[in-house]
């Protein structure tokens, strides 16, 4: 889009129109846009960088190939992941909690780094930068946080980003209390991705946004009020005398959840009352549990269901997670975002592939993520059947394949092996585990030139302002 056109709705509702954009259905207007950007065009080198990442996509998805990742959370990881020939580079949230890598920002560094490669002439020009893909988890906030979240983003160079359902802060890793993922209604979800969007529209970004759902694992939602979430909130179907909360312990808790006969409203009332299911069903479309319990109600009196007794002390409502439901929020989401992920927490072919089709049956086409995080490789799976996974999920047609956790892994492996060898054979050690191979590494290239011919961007510029004495 030219200057000129900045703030111009049909300007802005012909880039709507590219190839980019045109997947978008957008909740608001271009004139809106127009009315909410700066009077200045914001120009960010993330948008040369988001459509190389696009390009990317497309290719391996025309290819029926994938792109394989890890996550990096330094610079010199970053330049290492370069010279080995990945496309694209992770920044997990965790890694980066994990690791505290606020001042140790890949971004500009990586800026540095090509720089310092053109200045230098090492035979890397062309080393490629590669687009940056980061977590920006639930957002953080409400939906003014989520644009500000995203406005640091283009500003900080990222190429894409992923955006989630979960509630901010309270996600359990031990399933302590029953508790797993906890998320927010679909129409919360979609709500934070159109802010995303809509800041980007206001940017006039190219940047690509990711929706991830972690309906897979969810516990919990925070609230019933959403119909498309009605087939997955679960309910008592036992009129037990105290509430959840009330229950003590895990193994309390547990068996309170067994006596109360948890299930969703559709299959209490299909099982309870077979006959007049079909009626149920045809007078509830499109209403969610409360206003169709008062139906359930008033066509069989003494039925029973209540989602309110199993409510945590937080107030959340217990949650059927699963594929299904990821796959209602994937569709729910594919109209605002560029790319659909369902947070997996171990790697299932078959779970894979029912959510691909969930979604391609719908969108076909719509880019889909792929995350291994844990419980990996190391489960008994054949090393042929792991080295086949790729391709497996290339056939499924996901285009992006990350593995979150591995390059903080790699980086404490590298460093493992190298600290050992010198604490245990001091300057040998680090002769022949660090520096030697390190000169010498096996693929031809030196992983030392970074810091070798760091100076000569500080010595050029030291030159011309010489010159101008
Ligand atoms: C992928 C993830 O968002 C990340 O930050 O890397 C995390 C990883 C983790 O918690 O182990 C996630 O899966 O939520
Ligand atoms: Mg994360």
């Amino acid at each position: 889009m030219s200057d000129d056109n900045w703030l111009s709705g049909s300007a802005i509702e012909g880039w709507w129109s590219s190839p980019s954009q045109r997947d978008i259905k957008r909740p608001y207007s271009a004139d809106t846009v127009a009315s909410l950007r700066d009077v200045f065009p914001e120009n960010h080198h993330s948008n040369a960088m988001a459509l190389k990442l696009r390009d990317i996509f497309a290719r391996v998805q025309r290819d029926k190939s994938v792109n394989l990742t890890t996550s990096v959370i330094d610079p010199v990881t970053a330049q290492v992941m370069a010279e080995a020939g990945f496309e694209t580079l992770y920044v997990s949230g965790g890694m980066s909690a994990n690791t505290d890598t606020a001042t140790d920002d890949p971004g500009p560094d990586l800026l540095l780094h090509s720089r310092t490669a053109r200045v230098n002439k090492t035979g890397k020009d062309d080393l490629p930068l590669l687009p940056i893909i980061a977590d920006a988890d639930s957002g953080h906030g409400q939906h003014t946080a989520i644009m500000k979240l995203v406005k640091l983003f283009v500003q900080s160079g990222v190429s894409g980003f992923h955006l989630d359902d979960l509630v901010s802060g309270v996600k359990r890793h031990d399933g302590k209390d029953g508790l797993s993922s906890v998320i927010v209604p679909t129409n919360e979800y979609l709500k934070r991705l159109a802010a995303a969007k809509l800041q980007l529209d206001i940017m006039g970004s190219e940047v690509v946004s990711i929706a991830r759902t972690d309906a897979e694992t969810a516990t919990h939602i925070t609230s019933t009020i959403d119909q498309r979430d009605r087939p997955f909130i679960l309910g008592a179907t036992v009129d037990m005398p105290h509430h959840y909360i009330h229950a003590e312990g895990n193994s309390g808790k547990d068996e309170w959840k067994r006596e109360a006969r948890l299930s969703t409203l559709d299959e209490a009332f299909k099982s309870s009352n077979p006959d007049l299911y079909e009626g149920f069903i045809s007078q509830t479309t499109g209403l969610n549990v409360s206003e169709a319990l008062a139906v359930a109600h008033k066509l069989a009196p003494t039925f029973y269901w209540n989602c309110e007794s199993p409510r945590t002390t937080e107030g959340w409502y217990a949650y059927k997670g699963g594929t299904e439901a990821a796959i209602s929020r994937a569709n729910a989401a594919a109209n605002i975002a560029d790319m659909v992920w369902a947070c997996a927490h171990s790697y299932k072919a078959e779970v894979a592939d029912r959510f691909s089709r969930g979604v391609q049956d719908v969108r076909p086409g719509k880019w889909m993520a792929y995350n291994i995080t844990g419980g990996f490789p190391d489960d008994g799976t054949a090393d042929e059947e792991i080295k086949g996974i790729p391709s497996t999920l290339a056939s499924m047609g996901y285009v992006w394949l990350f593995l979150p956790i591995g390059g903080l892994t790699a980086v404490g492996l590298g460093s493992k092996v190298a600290m050992r060898a010198i604490k245990d054979e001091g300057l040998y050690g680090y002769l022949s585990q660090v520096s030697r191979p390190a000169a010498h590494h096996a693929d031809g290239t030196s992983p030392e030139w970074w810091w070798k011919i760091m100076g000569k961007l500080a010595d050029d510029a030291a030159d011309a302002i010489g010159q101008g004495v």
